[in-house]
């Protein structure tokens, strides 16, 4: 049955959706149905009998694509599912699964995340004797990745004069070797960082007229949402591969474009333009998410900006709450008032934690966010942060699972070589290096063939490990991820290691291994799925960005927590924007100059967009940063929106005797008290995933949290014959004395 776009869609997004053929380009406002016009017109496609093999539709994160896969199957039926849709990142990592070789990497190649590519270049650093506080890793990296995304290899970095300067000027002349020498090890390793997977296709298609043809003739339709975040590099992709049909549909809003510190680039949109004379545009100006307070208020911040191409954003719905504004006196109420706001408006309208989120500029801001919903016994789900697949367990038996699939992989056999303990110390390791290094072999060659390097005496155990790993690669040729997976966490002695260790935290990582074995059972269970290789397997695990962890998260509703650029493209009814403090946002690391001012502000922006009913605004006139307690100016961005929209409510603190929820509001507007609802202090229940911290290096006027006694603050710590006592000020039950060896504390 045939939709009525007419119905669904106003006039421009049916017409965009109806505009099947030739090059389109979509630049419209937050909310106004760019993401709902990609969706239908891929329905449409595929009503019109195109095949979905030739549909190709790039989303800004896996989960954005999955989302948009569900409801092209509700119109369409199962036949969605043949799609080619996800990250740029992902789909170009399955087509360099199959053409890999072509360009001299193995097609079961390694693909490294930040951390592996991080401790490569500390090692490069460390070989090269330079200083690594010059040398940072992440300030390298940052130089790779920003030359990748701009197509430079290591040869021509190191021989273009202008870089050179750069280097120089900031003291770091030596970034080109390490490029170059980072490169060679990752080849030798074949291993491929995230960046490489764009920078090796743009190489797989400039060197592969025939590859490129393919592809060009398999992608008839080429569709990108969130094209204003678009790099250089992926830029090139889309040109090259629409370059034959030229059937290719963009999606974006250059008033969201927040990743220009990530090499996006604003000229795409108007290279777009350049290259497709023939271009078809439409605008879409009406906003279907938000309120008209939050659309006005959201106009008057961008309106700010002198780089944006002008549109005028409206809005039907009703106009809605004003925006609020909260002052608070710390970050620690900030929190409070934030919980205390979301609890109320859960209550009084019957919600679900489901709708509400908070946004902030910086991880490190959930803290406070955290310990206060915490108190509140309110749900919560942090997006980002240290995610499943960056604890320590799960990468340890990652990286057996790594080494099974690519023995070369340098990152994964430095890891576990030594891992459960089997006696090969680092010295041992070190010579392995260094032989690897002087015969230019990897460094699996070397380990395979210990005895030629070693004494017999410090090689068997090498030997031994390497004939562990054969006998992985030979199983996972035989068996599916899962089967293949169980036999590795068994045989290399990681479950007996962990099982081992009756601590809580010994306990809780040995739960992890469980629960990614079960996740690999997941995976492989799935009728859907043809590939069930331990290397597919992995490589669908290296993609998961951080965004896509909300999926994973606990089930059950819960409030969402995360930075604002991890929110892009997202709607929630109810928002609150924390921290808005000069310095914090816009972020002092940021503004050197009125560009990096522009892109604080839209990112403000996006922010704002996120809420479809209520935004709440929050800053605090004190915040602990890097240990110290600094006093806070609230952010230029507030006095940006219209006051007219606002509505400012100052919290006073809680007063000697007052419960520590009770505020007193003053509304601005009218000068009329808000009504306060009192909130019972609810009894302190740890959440289940308490872990007490090590608390050797504690010190008074630190904030930690008891199992039983909830929330605290150090007041003094006695040393006295060996044993530490505590005396710590909770929250809700007052002082207590504890001995340090024995309270478990989280160390917040
Ligand atoms: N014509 C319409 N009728 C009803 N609802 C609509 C219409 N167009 C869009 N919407 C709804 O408005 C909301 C915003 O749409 P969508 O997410 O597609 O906007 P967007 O332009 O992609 O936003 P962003 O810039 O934040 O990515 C969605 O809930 C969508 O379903
Ligand atoms: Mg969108």
């Amino acid at each position: 049955m045939a939709l009525d776009y007419h119905a669904l869609l106003n006039p421009s997004q049916a017409a965009a959706v109806l505009q099947t053929e030739g090059p389109c380009m979509i630049i419209a406002g937050a909310g106004s149905g760019k993401t709902r016009v990609l969706t239908y017109r891929i329905a449409h496609l595929l009503e019109q009998g195109v095949d979905p093999f030739n549909i190709l539709a790039l989303t800004f994160t896996n989960k954005a694509a999955k989302e948009m896969r569900a409801r092209i199957e509700k119109v369409v039926g199962p036949n969605a599912k043949n799609l080619w849709m996800g990250t740029f990142h992902s789909v170009f990592a399955k087509i360099l699964r199959s053409e890999a070789d072509k360009i001299g990497f193995p097609r079961s190649f390694t693909i490294y995340d930040t951390q592996d590519s991080r401790t490569l270049v500390g090692q490069i650093v460390k070989e090269l004797e330079l200083d690594d506080k010059l040398y940072k890793p992440s300030t390298v990296l940052g130089r790779i990745s920003a030359a990748k995304n701009k197509l430079i290899s290591h040869t021509q970095y190191v021989s273009d004069p202008v870089i050179r300067q750069d280097d120089e000027a900031a003291l770091r002349p030596k970034i080109g070797v390490i490029y170059q020498q980072y490169q060679q090890r990752c080849f030798k390793a074949g291993a491929m960082d995230f960046d490489d997977l764009l920078f090796q296709t743009n190489v797989l298609f400039r060197d592969h007229p025939d590859i490129l043809n393919k592809y060009q003739n398999k992608f008839r339709f080429v569709m990108v949402d969130e094209y204003q975040d678009t790099n250089y590099s992926q830029y090139l992709i889309t040109r090259k591969l629409a370059a034959k049909e030229r059937n290719i549909c963009v999606v974006g809003d250059d008033a969201q474009s927040i990743y220009a510190f990530r090499g996006a680039d604003i000229s795409n949109i108007l290279n777009f333009e350049k290259d497709y004379p023939e271009l078809n545009v439409f605008k879409l100006e009406q906003n279907y998410r938000s309120t008209k307070n939050i659309v006005w208020a959201a106009n008057s911040v961008i309106k700010n900006n002198q780089a944006q191409l002008r549109k005028d954003v409206f809005s039907d719905n009703e106009d809605g709450n004003l925006i609020e504004l909260i002052k608070a006196s710390s970050d620690n109420e900030e929190g409070k008032l934030i919980a205390q706001s979301i609890y109320e408006d859960k209550m009084n309208q019957h919600l679900s934690y489901d709708n509400f989120a908070i946004l902030y500029r910086t991880n490190a801001q959930s803290r406070a966010m955290e310990e206060a919903l915490r108190k509140l016994n309110i749900r919560y789900k942090i997006v980002g942060g240290l995610s499943f697949y960056q604890r320590k367990e799960i990468k340890d038996l990652v990286a057996y699972l790594r080494l099974t699939v690519n023995p070369n992989d340098e990152q994964a056999l430095r890891r576990v070589i030594n891992y459960p303990k089997r006696g090969i110390g680092d010295t041992t390791i070190s010579k392995l290096i260094n032989s690897a290094e002087e015969a230019n072999h990897t460094l699996w060659e070397v380990v395979s063939n210990a005895e030629q390097f070693l004494p017999s005496r410090v090689s068997n155990p090498v030997v031994g490990f390497a004939e562990k790993i054969k006998s992985y690669t030979a199983v996972a040729g035989k068996e599916d991820a899962f089967e293949a997976a169980k036999f590795i966490a068994k045989n290399s002695g990681m479950l007996e290691e962990l099982y081992a260790d009756k601590s809580i935290e010994g306990l809780s990582r040995y739960e992890n291994i469980q629960e990614l074995l079960n996740g690999i059972k997941e995976y492989t269970d799935d009728p859907e799925r043809e590939d069930k290789s331990l290397g597919a397997f992995l490589q669908d695990i290296a993609l998961v960005t951080d965004s896509d962890l909300k999926d994973a998260a606990q089930e059950g509703e819960a409030v969402t927590l995360m930075t604002i650029h991890s929110a892009k493209g997202l709607e929630f009814r109810n928002v609150y924007i924390v921290g808005m403090e000069e310095n914090l946002f816009p972020s002092q690391m940021m503004i050197t100059s009125r560009a990096d001012l522009e892109e604080e502000r839209r990112l403000f922006y996006v922010a704002i967009t996120r809420a479809e009913k209520k935004l709440t605004l929050s800053y605090a006139t004190s915040r602990y940063q890097w240990g110290n307690l600094r006093s806070c100016e609230k952010s230029r961005f507030l006095d940006e929106i219209d006051p007219q929209y606002l509505n400012v409510k100052f919290a006073a603190g809680p007063a000697v005797g007052e419960s520590p929820f009770q505020h007193v509001f003053e509304r601005r507007s009218n000068l009329v008290a808000a009504p306060v609802r009192k909130t019972v202090a609810t009894k302190y229940v740890a959440p289940a995933d308490f872990k007490p911290s090590d608390t050797s290096n504690l010190q008074a006027g630190q904030r930690v949290e008891h199992p039983k006694f909830g929330f605290g603050q150090v007041t003094t710590l006695e040393k006295q014959q060996g044993t530490v006592k505590a005396i710590i000020q909770f929250d809700e039950v007052g002082e207590k004395t504890l001995l340090l060896s024995f309270a478990k504390l989280r160390v917040l």
